[in-house]
């Protein structure tokens, strides 16, 4: 059997080090190097105890890409590398599959044309728990009937980006089916500046960052004498991890780039 072979990008951080330990579990991947900002040239089980896998770290994707053969770059770290790393591994030959979050819609344009021309497979998914991508389809669904919505994201406090890539998503899912329409009163003013939350088609955003949460949504959704809320929890980000797996089994059939789990599952 030909294995996969997998760069992390990010192998320390919380969602780096489970995907080392998922990586462990697998007897189809193998873990050729690791991509950090530090540790250059030492062995991952050398600075990080959780595991045994002895890949090589570098701190330059390119200098890693031109020293190691990949086929998949996993890449976990913050919105600023993790689009160089996904640009860079496109212009390499190397399929990324992103969970970093915190792109613009402009950079996904540029990676989406950059996968186009290359014919390079590539997998960016704000959420990789199968729960989240289905509380997401389920709030499309509903907003087709239910126009008036208030999302809420509530994540940990060491969290760079807000709104969080998942709460994006679901925005643009929703706007796919809903009308563009201002909630609440005509006439609202926010007497304290982002009151009423990141305005979207007239729909709001609200981000909570707290110590104790890891990555919680709820949708909520309103209309005469009812309301429906639709609500995940990631409790561990072991959650991600099946979403990780079959993305970057995925990633190896396609040739072009793909936004979002629910793209890629049967
Ligand atoms: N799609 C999904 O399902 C999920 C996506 N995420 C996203 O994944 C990303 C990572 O999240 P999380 O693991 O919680 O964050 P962490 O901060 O725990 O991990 C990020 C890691 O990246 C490292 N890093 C920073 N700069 C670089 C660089 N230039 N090259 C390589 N590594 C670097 C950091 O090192 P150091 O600590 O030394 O700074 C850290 O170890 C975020 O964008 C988050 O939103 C998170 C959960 C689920
Ligand atoms: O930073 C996180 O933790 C998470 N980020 C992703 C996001 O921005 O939606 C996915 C999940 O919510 C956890």
């Amino acid at each position: 059997m030909n294995k996969i072979r997998v760069v992390v990008a990010g192998p320390r951080g919380k969602m780096g080090s489970e995907a080392l330990k998922m990586i462990e579990r697998q007897d189809d991947l193998e873990l050729v190097a690791c991509l950090d900002h530090k540790f250059e040239g030492r062995k991952i089980n050398e600075v990080a105890d959780f595991t045994s896998l002895d890949a090589i770290i570098f701190t330059d994707i390119q200098d890693c890409l031109d020293n190691v053969q990949a086929d998949v770059l996993i890449d976990l770290t913050t919105p600023e590398y993790g689009y160089l790393h996904t640009k860079t591994a496109i212009e390499n030959g190397v399929r990324p599959v992103v969970g970093t979050t915190g792109f613009t819609e402009d950079q996904l344009d540029e990676l989406t044309e950059l996968s186009e021309e290359k014919g390079i497979g590539v997998i960016i998914a704000p959420n990789f728990a199968l729960g989240a991508v289905l509380m997401m389809q389920f709030a499309k669904w509903a907003a087709k009937y239910f126009p008036d919505v208030e999302i809420i994201e509530k994540h940990h406090d060491n969290k760079l980006d807000a709104p969080s890539g998942t709460a994006v998503k679901t925005a643009q899912l929703i706007k796919e089916v809903r009308e563009p329409k201002k909630q609440g009163h005509p006439e609202e003013k926010e007497t304290i500046e982002g009151a009423r939350g990141a305005d979207v088609d007239g729909m709001r955003i609200h981000s909570m960052r707290l110590p104790g949460l890891v990555a919680h949504q709820e949708v909520v959704f309103g209309a005469k004498g009812e309301n429906l809320t639709i609500k995940h929890d990631s409790f561990h980000r072991e959650s991600f991890m099946t979403g990780v797996k079959l993305a970057v089994d995925q990633v190896m059939k396609l040739d072009l780039l793909v936004y979002g789990l629910e793209n890629i599952l049967e």
